[in-house]
């Protein structure tokens, strides 16, 4: 049996030239940034009016109220100057502030009068204006590689003029069930069945990271089951098999696997749940083979896929961990992935371990924000104390 840390060890040691493309900003979202993304400009380009209304020299206020209006100063257009400081330029939001004016008012705060706009007591100089380069300079380094793409990088890119984006390509990803006892969702299964739920569970963290996986079912029949596995190798960089990988008659996966050329890296794991995991690669494909077991299989994914898809799509993911909010005692020589609910408690993360059934239920997950990892070697797990914690997520 493989230690959990030099399983983890193992799996980050194969490594696989996916490569990146550059594809147009609007296929961009969920996507996993490739490139440095360095300002054009500065943030904002230019003195930016920030509210609608008038913009006077303020030296001209010490002296007056009543300014007639020069002339308007739409977003959008080269500003010009105010060349008379009796007077003020009607301004809008986004304009430029026009060169001789130092602050904005904003139409609540004034009255008309004819031509003219009476400004109130108490205005301050430098009001409602978004300096340039407030936000940024020409030249910082925006974006890092090995971010996810979403509403905010799209905007930063856009921004800075990032039309064409280089991200990493993704995984070409397979998923199979294994075992003649599940059944697709849409089938009515016999008392002796099951419906398959593992597929839509890992299929589901994938397309969480913008990956639509293939998803197929190996049959229990030799011929049948070693030819598909033999195309869905050669057709894929990931491929993560569901079951038929601990001591029953049946759990043929790993003798199929070696048949069809992948090597195997380690066979069963010193952990819980999860321990029959398989992994292995050949030269093109990474394989998981992931116990049957729902919460089994989960774990399998977030503990090993995950880390895995990160450091070959150049993902960086900042550990997180959770205080347990009692004690666990576990007897077994085995890493423990403590299933736990999550509350957030004046900006701790207090874990809450959950009752459940076993690794076969999968209704418990309903109850569960992430896993606790409780390290070998010890048999008690304290209240208040710290440990790594995973989310329910390949991210
Ligand atoms: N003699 C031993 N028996 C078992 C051991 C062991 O060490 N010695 N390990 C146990 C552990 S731990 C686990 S976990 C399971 C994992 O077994 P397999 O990976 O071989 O999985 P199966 O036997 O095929 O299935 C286990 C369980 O999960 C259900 N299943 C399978 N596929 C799906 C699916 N797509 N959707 C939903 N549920 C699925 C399956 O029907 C079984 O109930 O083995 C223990 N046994
Ligand atoms: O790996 Mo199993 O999940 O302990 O039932």
């Amino acid at each position: 049996m493989t230690d959990p840390q030099a399983a983890l060890q193992l799996v980050l040691q194969q490594s696989f030239d996916w490569g990146n493309e550059t594809i147009p900003l609007h296929a961009a979202t969920g996507r996993v940034l490739r490139q440095t993304v360095h300002a054009d400009r500065d943030q904002p380009p230019f003195d930016r009016v920030a509210m609608d209304g008038i913009a006077i020299d303020y030296a001209a206020y010490r002296s007056r109220r009543r300014f007639p209006v020069a002339h308007t100063a739409p977003a959008g257009t080269a500003p010009l100057p105010l060349t008379d400081p009796s007077h003020c330029v009607e301004v809008m939001t986004g304009a430029p502030l026009p060169p001789g004016t130092t602050t904005v008012i904003r139409y609540e705060d004034l009255q008309r009068d004819g031509d003219a706009f009476i400004v109130p007591e108490g205005v301050e100089d430098g009001r409602s204006i978004h300096r340039r380069a407030n936000d940024g300079r020409a030249g910082d380094r925006v974006l890092e590689p090995g971010r996810y793409i979403g509403a905010a990088e799209l905007a930063a890119l856009a921004t800075y003029g990032v039309g064409e984006v280089t991200v990493a390509r993704r995984p070409r990803v397979a998923i199979a069930s294994t075992g003649d006892e599940v059944v697709p969702v849409q089938q009515t299964p016999l008392p002796h069945q099951i419906r398959s739920s593992n597929v839509w569970q890992l299929a589901g963290l994938f397309r969480d990271v913008g990956i639509e996986p293939t998803v197929s079912h190996l049959s229990d029949e030799a011929r049948l089951g070693q030819e598909l596995l033999r195309q869905l190798l050669a057709d894929h960089d990931l491929l993560l098999l569901n079951g038929g990988v601990s001591k029953g008659k049946l759990d043929h996966v790993p003798d199929w696997l070696a048949t069809a050329g992948v090597e195997g890296l380690f066979h069963r794991v010193a952990q819980r749940p999860g321990k029959p995991l398989w992994v292995g690669r050949s030269t093109q494909t990474m394989v998981f083979a992931l116990p049957g077991n729902p919460v089994s299989s989960l774990v399998g994914a977030l503990a090993y896929v995950g880390p895995f898809l990160r450091q070959q799509l150049g993902v960086v993911r900042p550990a997180r961990q959770a205080v347990l909010t009692r004690e666990v005692t576990f007897v077994p020589d085995l890493q423990l992935f403590q299933q736990v609910s999550l509350a957030s408690v004046s900006g701790e993360q207090r874990a809450s371990p959950l009752d459940h059934g076993g690794s076969g239920d999968l209704l418990s997950l309903l109850r569960t924000d992430g896993f606790c990892v409780l390290p070998r070697g010890r048999t008690t797990f304290s209240a208040g104390e710290a440990f790594d914690f995973l989310p329910l997520s390949l991210r």
